[in-house]
């Protein structure tokens, strides 16, 4: 279910934190998930950022937790580029709103992404993922509830994960995730985080993204104790446009791997077996069709001025 409207937070307003000062001015509604509204805020310096705001909930106050606590391990790690920028309270109409505000993703998800720029930048939209996991399980977290919608890629292909209501410390039980991403839905390992767990929802997602018919009609044809991995290996098998990562997939969804990192060298491994890049392979094809037809048109005119 969906937060409610927050009285005050309407586009001009500006939301000044409590205890820190920070200043952002509301721009218009991102959207709404249930721990909070988020939306698009112009900060101090002018740069955009989004900003998170709901009802006083326990859920809301752990996830600004696990983001502060995230920033903390990543300052550690040398990390400097982080994705929460603030966290705070705003006082209005006596009441007192908790919000953070994080970068802004000027992305698209995952599964759009794919459609719209060709099945080929799964390798290397995966690749970017995969390292973002990496650094969030570096840091002592999974992400958990790993679906499209929580996967935006942006114009320059780099990928960012948002909403991380489902963060999980490493070792302790997932506390948000979305059924077919799983694994014990699947019956494929329990709800325990470890990496394996957002490397399964990974595997799955792909297979959500490229032959959702298919994995519909699996999941309508088991019973909930016959699900298992073997089914979606076999499905992955099938799909002749992930065919060159079907050994990661296996890995993944059987429960091969012992690190992200090693998935993530994986992955690049048979990412340089793929075919090139079409987007790339796309423009450099428009380039060469203009060219062909401004040498044509210039061979027409010599032709028929030299008549
Ligand atoms: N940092 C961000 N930059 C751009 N858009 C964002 C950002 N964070 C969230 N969004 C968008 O805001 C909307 C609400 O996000 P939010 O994370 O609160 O909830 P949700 O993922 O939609 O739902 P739920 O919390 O119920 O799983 C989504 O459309 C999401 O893509």
């Amino acid at each position: 279910m969906a937060a409610p409207d927050l009285p005050g937070f309407t586009p001009g307003t500006v939301v000044t934190g409590a205890s820190q000062g920070g200043q952002y001015k509301i721009q218009s509604l991102i959207g709404r998930g249930a721990n909070g509204n988020v939306y698009l805020v112009r900060t101090a310096n002018g740069q955009q950022a989004a900003l998170k705001a709901g009802p006083e909930k326990p859920e809301l106050k752990a996830e600004v937790e696990m983001l502060v606590e995230l920033k903390k391990r990543e300052l550690e790690n040398g990390i400097r580029r982080s994705f929460l920028l603030d966290a705070d309270r705003f006082v209005t109409n006596g009441r007192s709103i908790p919000f953070y505000v994080m970068k802004f993703v000027r992305g698209i998800p995952i599964d759009a992404y794919i459609r719209k720029y060709g099945y080929r930048q799964v390798g290397p939209a995966g690749l970017e993922l995969l390292d973002k996991l990496s650094g969030l399980h570096r840091a002592g977290f999974i992400f958990g509830d790993l679906k499209p919608c929580h996967v935006l890629v942006e114009e320059s292909g780099e990928v960012e994960l948002v909403d991380y209501g489902g963060a999980s410390p490493v070792g302790s039980s997932v506390k948000q995730y979305s059924g077919w991403y799983d694994r014990k839905y699947w019956n494929a390992g329990s709800r325990t985080a470890d990496p394996g767990y957002d490397l399964f929802a990974f595997a799955v997602l792909c297979l959500h993204v490229f032959d959702e018919r298919s994995l519909r009609r699996l999941d309508a044809s088991l019973l909930p104790q016959t699900r298992s991995a073997e089914d979606l290996v076999q499905l992955a098998g099938k799909i002749p446009a992930l065919q060159t990562f079907e050994p990661w997939f296996k890995r993944a969804l059987y429960g091969g791997f012992t690190t992200s990192k090693e998935a993530y060298m994986q992955w690049q491994a048979l990412c340089r077996r793929y075919p090139a890049d079409r987007r790339k392979g796309a423009s450099k094809l428009l380039i060469a069709a203009f060219c062909s037809s401004l040498l044509l048109l210039g061979a027409v005119l010599y032709a028929a001025f030299s008549l």
